[in-house]
């Protein structure tokens, strides 16, 4: 049966490449991962069992939990880390609900990594070159992805609620319906592999990078957070539409710590280059009401719908991860009753950066963060960081354009 075939396949692949990085890291010496190597088995969560829509032969596919020979959650697994989180949540009765708007570029496909990304071009023979947001014009045009890439969330259960041209050339944005928040990761992360498989087959590239194209603005992935109680009431506002005391407990727990968790929403070298003032990327952790300069935004809304927009993550984060992160920091900030700064009336890029702006700065204070490693798992920051640390090195033994344009004539 093929969706056997492909689960096995995967577990086989998953674990062996969990087992490489568990070698490599300063945690290869961390009693799960001693230096014998041990397997890890993926379970399918067969509630995710899916035919994939876009495949020529019929195939199939299921998301996986990452545990541990002796049935346990691996403590590594972006899965593991953000079901761990919303035990917590319902050992109290309560129940957070999400929705993760996903930004992207689409371009023609790219095979030469030294090439900037180039806006596609259309059946007609023409190339989007101007901004055109919230144009349909290029919708149309490249109507062979879109009807393609539609049809196939809408048969894989991912439902959008907002399908715009965002600010950038040849950049959309999907806004998810919002819901309980391992579906909408599990979302997320298809939504992200099926713009990807069915853009290849229109000979297009969908990039996800935080900052693809220079000049241009970066790519997010806004998380929106409400939380219910038992009952279904949102707590976060009263009845007559007012904000209730914890959800300004919630706001100022994002404000406390997001910035020990900020590699999480910004987990690539690339991805520090998205937070431009003036932008619409936030550069700081402020909180207002309808305002779209701040970290932190609290869209108008009837007391049903009462949130906040998380504006940090790119659209390169890891939707697991960074919904687990701001949900652990909320619900952290409820717990030891936080209060938030006051709210931001004017522009928040008059204020100034209060998150890491580097990828190294951002790692190493992660690596620091007691609370970091309380929120989401000693292990689970031992070894992300690691990986990240890998990571840096590569990114180090690399020369790019800049280095040789700019210090090839200086030095
Ligand atoms: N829709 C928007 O608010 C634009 C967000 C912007 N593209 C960012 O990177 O944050």
């Amino acid at each position: 049966m093929p969706a056997r075939s492909f689960a096995q396949g995967a577990e086989l692949r998953i674990a062996q490449a969990i087992s490489m990085q568990a070698i490599t890291g300063e945690y290869s010496y961390d009693p799960i991962f001693p230096d014998a190597d041990p397997d890890l088995l993926l379970v399918p969560d067969y509630s995710t069992l899916k035919m994939i829509p876009w495949t020529t032969v019929p195939r199939a596919f299921a998301i996986h939990d990452c545990v541990l020979l002796d049935g346990n959650l691996c403590p590594f697994a972006p899965r593991s880390i953000l079901k761990n989180v919303l035990a917590r949540y319902q050992a109290l009765g309560l129940t957070p609900v999400v929705a993760p708007e996903i930004e992207f570029y689409l371009t023609e496909a790219n095979t030469d990594p030294s090439a900037p990304y180039q806006a596609p071009i259309s059946k007609s023979g023409r190339a989007e070159n101007g901004q055109s947001a919230f144009s349909m014009n290029m919708l149309n045009e490249l109507a062979p992805f879109w009807d393609e890439f539609n049809a196939a969330i809408d048969a894989i259960g991912i439902k959008g609620d907002t399908w715009i041209h965002e600010m950038g050339l040849s950049q959309y944005e999907i806004n998810l319906v919002h819901g309980d928040p391992q579906a909408l990761a599990d979302q997320a992360f298809m939504f992200k592999y099926a713009a990807k498989e069915i853009a290849i087959k229109h000979g297009l590239n969908a990039i996800f990078m935080a900052k693809p194209i220079a000049g241009q603005p970066g790519s997010s992935m806004h998380l929106h957070q409400s939380v219910v109680d038992d009952k279904g009431n949102n707590i976060f506002s009263h009845a007559d539409g007012s904000d209730t005391e914890r959800f300004h407990h919630y706001i100022g727990g994002l404000q406390k710590y997001l910035p020990d968790l900020m590699l999480l929403f910004a987990p690539n070298i690339n991805s520090f280059r998205r937070y431009i003032s003036g932008s619409q990327a936030p550069i700081n952790l402020s909180w207002g009401v309808d305002n779209r300069t701040t970290g932190l935004r609290v869209p108008l809304s009837a007391p049903v719908a009462r949130r906040v927009e998380n504006r940090i993550a790119g659209a390169d984060a890891n939707p697991y991860l960074m919904i687990a992160a701001s949900l652990a920091a909320g619900l952290a900030g409820m717990e030891e009753k936080l209060s938030p700064s006051a709210p931001e009336t004017g522009s928040a890029y008059e204020s100034s950066h209060d998150l890491a702006q580097t990828f190294l700065a951002a790692l190493t204070q992660m690596r620091q963060s007691d609370s970091a490693r309380r929120l989401l798992g000693d292990d689970f920051v031992t070894g992300f960081v690691s990986v990240k640390e890998i990571e840096f090195q590569s990114y180090l033994s690399e020369i790019g354009a800049w280095e040789r344009r700019f210090l090839g004539p200086q030095c």
